[in-house]
């Protein structure tokens, strides 16, 4: 199987106000289909380490790799776009623009990756909304729809570009139990059935108990 995703001893200091060892060589991987949780204390470092792996941190020391290629060392423009196209991002707040319809909302990183017509980028949108069950929602304005259906739009969002990840920060964290199992399906199909790779931080032990992997990480470190 293939490995989508590599962190090669990652280490990374803050250095201010005092020098601070915040991750301490983490290496994993993340193999094609497969759903990993990361979990661990608050304060452990786990959203240091997910800015790290979606490239948006590059102040660190080791290597990541996105789709077997070292990304590490890339410029701005270059992690810009391997980050459109290659991951999707689902945060605990969904972060539409609330002005802007639902099939708006979606066809946005499409328009930002440049690839497609915008012919092309609806039709994709329209795709993701019918795989997620909310095509009929796809006119309403962001504003007007559930937290359930917000979180869905922002999954058929992280979907577009057909990414290779969907990295998620407690995407379940803002969400009731019946709409976090929603989402926690939503994510096993896309794993089980479309071969996309997962990883998610929670501090939901139900959600990661049902993942394919738990990575628990304790001061900076893996730990299990
Ligand atoms: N910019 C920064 N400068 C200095 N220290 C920082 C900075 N950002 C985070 N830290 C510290 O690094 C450690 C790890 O923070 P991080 O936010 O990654 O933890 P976390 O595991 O995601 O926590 P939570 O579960 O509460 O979100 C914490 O001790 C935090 O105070």
């Amino acid at each position: 199987m293939k490995t989508v995703l590599e962190a090669r001893n990652i280490n990374k200091y803050f250095k201010k106000p005092v020098l601070f060892h915040v991750l301490k060589n983490i290496s994993f991987k993340v193999r094609q289909g497969e759903f990993v949780s990361i979990m661990g204390k608050s304060g452990c470092g786990k959203s240091t380490l997910l800015y790290i792996l979606s490239t948006m941190d590059t102040d660190y020391e080791g290597q990541l790799f996105l789709n077997e290629e070292l990304v590490t060392g890339e410029n701005r423009e270059k992690l810009s776009h391997i980050r459109n196209k290659y991951i999707g991002f689902v945060f605990q707040f969904h972060y539409l623009l609330s002005e802007f319809s639902v099939l708006e909302n979606v066809m946005l990183p499409a328009k930002k990756l440049g690839e497609k017509s915008p012919s092309q980028i609806e039709e994709a949108a329209m795709e993701k909304l019918r795989i997620l069950g909310i095509e009929h929602i796809a006119q309403k304005r962001a504003s007007r729809i559930s937290g359930g259906e917000k979180q869905r739009v922002a999954i058929a969002r992280a979907l577009i570009n057909d990414p290779v990840i969907i990295m998620g920060d407690e995407p379940t964290g803002n969400l009731d139990s019946y709409n976090a199992e929603n989402v926690f399906n939503i994510f096993k199909d896309l794993s089980d059935n479309q071969g996309l790779s997962l990883l998610v931080v929670t501090h939901d032990k139900d959600f990661a108990d049902k993942t394919d992997r738990i990575i628990e990480m304790g001061d900076g470190e893996i730990i299990g």
